[in-house]
């Protein structure tokens, strides 16, 4: 019989689900040394976000076929040495949806009335009715960073409250905002018109300080702001900043920089701040809809069968699977790429299966694309079972060609990208030993491997250029760790591809741009 490890506690009806097919150990609480120890005698693992399942502890796990996040971030799970161990990563992507927007509400309503303090000043045998005169909501205005499930779910219920709807999210059409009973606007015009801002976004590189010192000055005095999305979106030295010198009203935080909340000025403010310990999914209901949901798929693929919510591994059939899989990697990072380089909204995805590629049998391929377009905007919400639904609901119309005329490789792979700020195309396909090349950026001829971090230029071919842009990198102590240059003609236009030691450190693509020759240049992580 297969065993079963879980590490946090969930909800009795998922342990009930895995012992139909497992013997259950629950062992919560375990020391990183403890949880390496024991590790390799089990075949799942299950978790919520307390057990940070690092590299060593996946490599200790030699049995291990799948990881259950009981809950939808998995940022506390390793994935990609996952992947590289052939395990499984699955999660509860609408579990606790509900719980967490009626928390985004719940705080949004006692910052306005000042619950939490006025409830411990009664209990404290006080009777002080000055202090806690609050605001409406009524007829006000929410601003909604991050219209996706959640974001959506508290507009519904705003809306009916009578709120007034501003709603910032690049990568969500305006007519499906419409539908929400929300207007589209820029981030800026959202602060500054915003009397409540409840943010329900993912953390990413571009969202981590989104709301910094600069943004909140652009909030209204009588603003307050609710982030039970992730840690670290907002500056938490420049809220505790903001709310002390009164320039905004108030701040209601369920997340943190660094869970548990260590020593924080925040817990000094009085009743303008409330500080929960990440309850957003603390409900009955949502711990036994995420308990089942991941039990579930647990127990399948004990039984050999597909998971429905696979982060990082499509729920095929095995044997189309395994056809596909060196490919759907293919796919999934021209995907992020193109996505990426057009920036913006994309409205338009046209995915061409070529070579021996173009046959219905690569359709995945078609998904495994668009799950990388949107992996920008949804991160580890997109999967391979709901990313076509995604992009429907998004606006992005996905045109599918095949071409097995095109012979230059076995099979190779083109998306072309249309969005808001332009087009960008990629061609990729792999070499004899499996690896993944770029073999066209933007209709240039190159061929290099992806790496995690690189950068793009569209420049003009001429002498010097390329030493230019090396000083300028080495200037900012960026290291090259390799470069090549596309070009159709001499002394016309190219690309150049650099992959780099490490993240492009901001401000530097304006840099690039600056110098003389260069048109555009994209930073992109793969
Ligand atoms: N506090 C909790 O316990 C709890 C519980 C559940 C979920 N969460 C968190 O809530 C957040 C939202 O979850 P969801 O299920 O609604 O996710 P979702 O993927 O359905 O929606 C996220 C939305 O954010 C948008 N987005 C991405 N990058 C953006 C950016 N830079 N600017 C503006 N919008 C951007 C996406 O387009 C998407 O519409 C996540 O961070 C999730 O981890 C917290
Ligand atoms: O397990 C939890 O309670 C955290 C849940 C939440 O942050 C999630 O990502 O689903």
């Amino acid at each position: 019989m297969s065993k079963v490890l879980v590490s946090d506690p969930i909800d009795q009806a998922g342990i009930d689900i895995l012992s139909q097919v497992a013997t259950v150990d629950v062992k919560t609480n375990l020391k990183p040394a403890e949880l390496i120890e024991i590790i390799g005698e089990y075949d799942a693992l299950m978790i919520r976000s307390g057990t940070q399942v690092t590299k060593e502890i996946i490599e200790a796990g030699t049995q291990l076929k799948i990881i259950g996040r009981a809950g939808v971030g998995v940022d506390n799970v390793d994935v990609p040495a996952a992947t590289r161990q052939g395990i499984v990563v699955v999660n509860s992507p609408e579990g606790n949806t509900i719980a967490a927007a009626e928390h985004a509400l719940a705080m949004m309503l006692s910052l306005s009335r000042y619950i939490p303090d006025a409830n411990a000043s009664v209990k404290r045998n006080e009777w002080d009715r000055k202090t806690f005169v609050g605001a409406e909501v009524y007829k006000k205005t929410l601003g909604i960073v991050g219209l996706g499930k959640i974001g959506s779910h508290v507009a519904a219920v705003a809306r009916a409250m009578g709120m007034r709807l501003l709603a910032f999210d690049p990568f969500i059409s305006t007519e499906r905002a419409e539908q929400i009973g929300c207007q589209l606007v820029d981030l800026d015009l959202l602060l500054q018109q915003a009397d409540y801002i409840t943010l329900h976004i993912p953390k990413t590189p571009e969202t981590t300080h989104l709301i910094n010192a600069e943004r909140l000055a652009k909030m209204k005095p009588n603003a307050r702001i609710i982030n039970c999305a992730r840690g670290g979106i907002i500056d938490e030295d420049a809220l505790a900043a903001a709310l002390k010198e009164g320039k905004i009203a108030g701040a209601a935080l369920d997340v943190y920089e660094s869970e548990p909340l260590g020593e924080s000025q925040l817990r000094a403010i009085g009743k303008e701040v409330i500080l929960t310990p990440h309850l957003g999914a603390s409900t009955t209901e949502a711990q036994v809809n995420v308990a089942i949901d991941v039990a579930e798929q647990i127990r399948d693929v004990l039984l050999g069968l597909p998971a429905r919510s696979a982060v990082n591994i499509p729920g095929l059939n095995p044997d189309v699977l395994e056809e596909l899989k060196p490919y759907m990697q293919l796919a999934e990072t021209l995907g992020r790429l193109v996505g990426q380089l057009a920036g913006g909204r994309v409205e338009l995805l046209n995915v061409r299966l070529q070579g021996e590629l173009a046959t219905n049998k690569s359709q995945p391929l078609v998904v495994a694309a668009l799950k990388g377009l949107l992996y920008q905007a949804l991160r580890e919400r997109v999967n391979y079972v709901n990313a076509s639904i995604e992009a429907k609901e998004r606006g992005i119309r996905v045109i599918e060609t095949r071409d097995a005329s095109v012979k230059d490789y076995a099979g190779s792979l083109h998306l072309e990208a249309t969005g808001t700020l332009g087009t960008h195309s990629v061609t990729g396909a792999l070499l004899g030993d499996g690896e993944i090349y770029l073999t066209n950026i933007d209709g240039f001829p190159i061929s290099v491997p992806p790496s995690q971090y690189m950068v793009f230029t569209l420049h003009r071919d001429m002498p010097g250029i390329i030493g230019k842009l090396g000083s300028l990198l080495g200037s900012f102590n960026v290291n090259i760790a390799s470069m090549q240059v596309g070009r159709k003609i001499v002394r016309g236009d190219a690309v150049m591809t650099l992959s780099i030691d490490d993240p492009l450190p901001d401000g530097i693509l304006t840099e690039i741009i600056k110098v003389p020759g260069i048109r555009d240049a994209y930073t992109v992580t793969l």
